[in-house]
């Protein structure tokens, strides 16, 4: 970053308040009998009613609308372990799109735990007021291990935003350049770059949506994932190929698709050069990417090329997933998050992707125009029709597999698409 980005970074998050989220109180409390209302004797009567059924929370508390955004700091964007409190901006930044995208309040907990049994129990233990758990920059293994322990102690959503959020918008925009370049998802050959959080999350949506495990090299900083090595973690053994090939460099040649989920400038130009023809390349690590679209484009000039930053086009970032999922599933207090939503929200972003661009979103990003194609395969975070086509759809999703507490919100509009 540059050094006056850098400033004016630090002088927007310490002026005129520290920090980017405050609370604020939605119900009047300026008099004698409002106070009563608000704390004691009033307030006995809501606790009475939940102590006698949990599911009151809901209607007299905020748990309804109410996320935790939740870290132990251990992979911060591709920062790496900086720790819990280091952490605390990124997971402000998520409560403020969470708030300013689809109206869900957050609160920020920043857990200071090396054992990963104390982690679950720590958050388990806070999580009945909450309508949801969004896990954020928990770094592989553990972050698994962590998931799957909260789903199956807990009866509200818990979703790893770096595994899911990020599987769920890459699904989207991936599908949407394939169809551009005009090849199916089960004939591309793709590279995956990092075999972590959102690496394994991301390929395994894509084999659900029909991705060949064949063709699908995963690479970490020892290189291809292939069954000749002995130093595999579990959930890296499920993507092992028998293959003599071993480096990036080897997986990147004749592929169609790299998509980067692991440190900065880790793409060469020969490697890019060797892909094959109107190659796919998602350069998603932040906030540095794994090749600059500059130079990526500056060698092959038939490159379809998305980052995670907001300074390019096409910008692949989970933004675009746990505002909106969040959104659906809170209204209809749904259990979890499961794969029908997941699936329902890729579907929502592609279909978006296809309607003409509004004005908003052009003067937003100082364009005259922009329409589906290679510069445009991902709808914009500042879309406002992203309310209209994401949570109508996975609320759906949610009450058709089952895991929805009530039925579809009468303020609600199908989404479009369905
Ligand atoms: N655009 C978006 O929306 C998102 C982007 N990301 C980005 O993806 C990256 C990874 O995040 P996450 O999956 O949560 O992190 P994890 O720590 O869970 O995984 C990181 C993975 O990247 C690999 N890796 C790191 N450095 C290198 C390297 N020099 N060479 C090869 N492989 C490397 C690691 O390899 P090994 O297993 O060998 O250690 C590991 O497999 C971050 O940069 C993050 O910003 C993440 C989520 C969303
Ligand atoms: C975007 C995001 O969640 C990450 O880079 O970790
Ligand atoms: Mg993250």
């Amino acid at each position: 970053m540059f050094d006056d980005l850098k400033k004016e970074s630090l002088d927007y998050h310490e002026f005129p308040t520290p920090g980017k989220i405050a609370t604020h109180v939605t119900k009047p409390c300026t008099t004698q009998q409002e106070l009563s209302m608000a704390y004691t004797p009033g307030v006995a009567e809501p606790v009475r009613a939940i102590e006698k059924n949990p599911d009151d929370a809901f209607r007299f508390t905020s748990k309804g609308n109410l996320v935790a955004v939740i870290t132990d700091g251990t992979a911060v964007l591709g920062l790496g372990n900086v720790g819990a409190l280091a952490g605390k901006p990124v997971m402000e930044g998520k409560a403020v799109l969470f708030k300013r995208f689809a109206d869900v309040d957050v609160y920020d907990i920043e857990v200071e735990a090396e054992k990963t049994e104390d982690f679950i129990n720590t958050v388990a233990r806070i999580a009945s007021g909450f309508g949801g758990i969004n896990l954020e920059d928990i770094a592989a293994p553990r972050c698994f291990e962590i998931e799957q322990a909260l789903i199956e102690k807990l009866d509200i959503p818990v979703f790893h935003d770096d595994q899911h959020g990020t599987a769920i918008i890459i699904c989207a925009g991936l599908l949407n350049a394939l169809e551009i370049k005009g090849k199916a998802l089960k004939d591309a050959r793709i590279v995956c770059l990092g075999a972590g959080a959102a690496g394994i999350a991301s390929m395994r949506l894509l084999k659900a949506l029909g991705a060949r495990a064949d063709n699908i090299f995963m690479v970490d900083r020892k290189g291809i994932l292939s069954t000749s090595r002995s130093n595999l973690n579990r959930y890296k053994q499920e993507f092992a190929v028998d293959t003599e090939r071993k480096t990036l460099a080897d997986a990147m040649r004749g592929a169609d698709v790299f998509i980067g989920v692991s440190g900065p400038g880790l793409v060469t130009e020969a490697m890019l050069a060797s892909m094959a023809d109107k190659p796919i390349v998602f350069a998603l690590s932040n906030p540095d990417p794994e090749i600059s679209p500059v130079l990526a484009h500056k060698v092959r000039d038939d490159i379809i090329m998305a980052t995670g930053r907001s300074d390019y086009p096409n910008q692949v970032n989970n933004v675009l997933g746990f505002p909106f999922i969040f959104r659906g599933a809170l209204d209809v207090r749904a259990r979890a998050i499961n794969d029908a939503m997941q699936i329902a929200a890729v579907e929502g972003l592609r279909a978006l992707t296809h309607e003409p661009v509004p004005a908003e979103i052009l003067e937003a990003y100082r364009k005259d125009h922009m329409e589906f194609g290679p510069d445009y395969i991902i709808p914009k975070p500042f879309d406002p029709r992203l309310m209209d086509f994401v949570p109508p759809a996975v609320a759906q999703a949610a009450i058709d597999s089952g895991v929805a507490r009530c039925g579809f919100p009468k303020h609600y509009k199908p989404a479009p698409h369905l």
